[in-house]
């Protein structure tokens, strides 16, 4: 409009004649620009589009070179394959498979780099829950690492994964360690003990059974399934069936669970009752270990005592003796005798104590942790809560000597020593921490 404002017709007739033929020409002229510039930049939209999507298919982690690569290193592609392979194979010809479920744990950290030391393929499995700190679950897993030990994540209760694993591993052994552990947290969480202790046990056991040729397991029972037993020291001959806790019911029911498995389907299965078992790497959740860090802190620790006055006793094992237990219940164990699901003969089934067969007073426990770190506690007298704690446990090991050779050699105090020593240097966060 501005261009026919200025320009001023001769004639008034003319004028409107003039007027809409300018008008319609400029106004042809400006849709061609319009639609020539629109056009262009269409144009150049359009091929801007195709270089930032050529750009970015290239460089983006769905390109077929970089999906096949993350594939890969999911379960069930091959650089995943290669390394479960690598870690499962024994250096020894005569070398065990064995498949370490809880591997980052306490104990499974401490079992799978003794066997994969002297010469056994470990492949571990963890599924790093958050019952406590899994820094230092990750930390182990870097131990393991650093030792040929590969840790898949996952859990017991993923049966497909299990499959996959016993697809691509023919497994000699199984240690079976992943559990929800602790006495007191069952009355939080009760259903996380059925989920761990029961299901995911039966699963694992439903796999085994399946295995062609089947492998034998040795797994972690507890000192607590002796519950209100009072006959010391706790035999494997004495009652089981009085348990205190919920733990130590699913722990119970593990028991009962593997002597129906072993019945039907030929496993080979051998049950390790441990006895509070401590030492460097150990469990948060454990007195001897929150003691420390509470004693080491200025705060308070409850230390508990039974109705009668005394204080509640423990058969504390230190580590490697039940290192040394756990790899004996692998070389004894005898192979199982199904095969894809059936029975072909009786297969073995035993059980064991694996303490240290001193029991000694919480309160002594914390005496030494003063001396050891040179700080005096701040002690208040509890009596025993009613958390499914019970007042003493005592361990007869005459059958795990006899048939394992198990001995223990390591008094609490000598083992406490080494559980400061690497308290405080991973703690300090000094380059200690790294070393076994
Ligand atoms: O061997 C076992 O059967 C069990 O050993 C430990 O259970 P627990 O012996 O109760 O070990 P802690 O929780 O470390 O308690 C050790 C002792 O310290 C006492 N305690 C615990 C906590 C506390 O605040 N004060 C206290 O005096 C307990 O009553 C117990 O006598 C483990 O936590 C279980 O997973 C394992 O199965």
């Amino acid at each position: 409009m501005s261009l026919l404002d200025t320009t001023r017709p001769s004639t008034p007739g003319k004028l409107k004649q003039e007027k809409s033929l300018l008008y319609l020409q400029t106004h042809h002229q400006r849709s061609l620009r319009l639609y020539s510039s629109l056009s262009k930049f269409a144009l150049s939209s359009f091929f801007f589009l195709i270089i930032f999507l050529f750009f970015s298919l290239l460089s983006s982690p769905s390109s077929p070179s970089n999906r096949s690569k993350i594939t890969n290193s999911l379960p069930g592609g091959s650089q995943w394959e290669k390394k479960v392979l690598k870690s499962a194979r024994p250096k020894l010809r005569a070398g065990f498979t064995v498949f370490v479920t809880g591997a980052a744990g306490f104990v499974g950290t401490h079992v799978s780099v003794a066997l994969k030391r002297r010469g056994d393929g470990v492949l571990g499995l963890d599924n790093f829950n958050h019952y406590y700190d899994v820094n230092l679950k990750r930390d182990r897993q870097k131990v393991l690492e650093r030792s040929g030990v590969f840790v898949v994540e996952g859990d017991i209760n993923d049966v497909k994964l299990l499959q996959k694993l016993f697809d691509v591993v023919y497994f000699t052994h199984v240690m079976h360690l992943a559990a929800q552990a602790g006495v007191r947290y069952a009355m939080q969480n009760p259903k996380s003990y059925v989920n761990s202790n029961i299901a995911g046990f039966v699963n694992l056991l439903e796999v085994c059974k399946s295995a062609d040729p089947q492998p034998a397991i040795v797994w972690a029972s507890s000192s607590s399934v002796y519950g209100l037993n009072k006959r010391v020291p706790f035999s494997e001959k004495d009652r089981t069936d009085q348990p205190a806790s919920l733990y130590a019911a699913t722990k119970k029911a593990g028991e009962a669970l593997v002597h129906s498995y072993n019945h039907i389907y030929g496993l080979s299965i051998t049950g390790l009752r441990f006895f509070t078992v401590y030492g460097p790497w150990g469990r948060p959740d454990m007195a001897y270990f929150f003691f420390t860090k509470n004693i080491l802190k200025g705060k308070e620790i409850g230390v508990y005592e039974t109705a009668d006055g005394k204080s509640v006793a423990r058969d504390f094992t230190y580590i490697d003796d039940i290192v040394k237990g756990c790899l004996a219940a692998l070389d004894t164990a005898k192979n199982s005798t199904g095969s894809g699901g059936k029975k072909r003969g009786p297969a073995q089934l035993r059980v064991f104590n694996l303490g240290n067969t001193s029991p000694v007073p919480v309160s002594k426990l914390v005496s030494i942790l003063e001396k050891l770190l040179k700080v005096k506690a701040k002690k208040k007298v509890l009596p025993l809560p009613r958390n499914g704690d019970v007042e003493f446990t005592h361990a007869n090991i005459s059958s795990a000597q006899r048939e394992l050779g198990y001995m223990p050699a390591t008094d609490l105090e000598t083992g406490l020593k080494k559980f400061v020593r690497w308290y405080t240097g991973y703690f300090s966060g000094s380059k200690k921490k790294k070393s076994w």
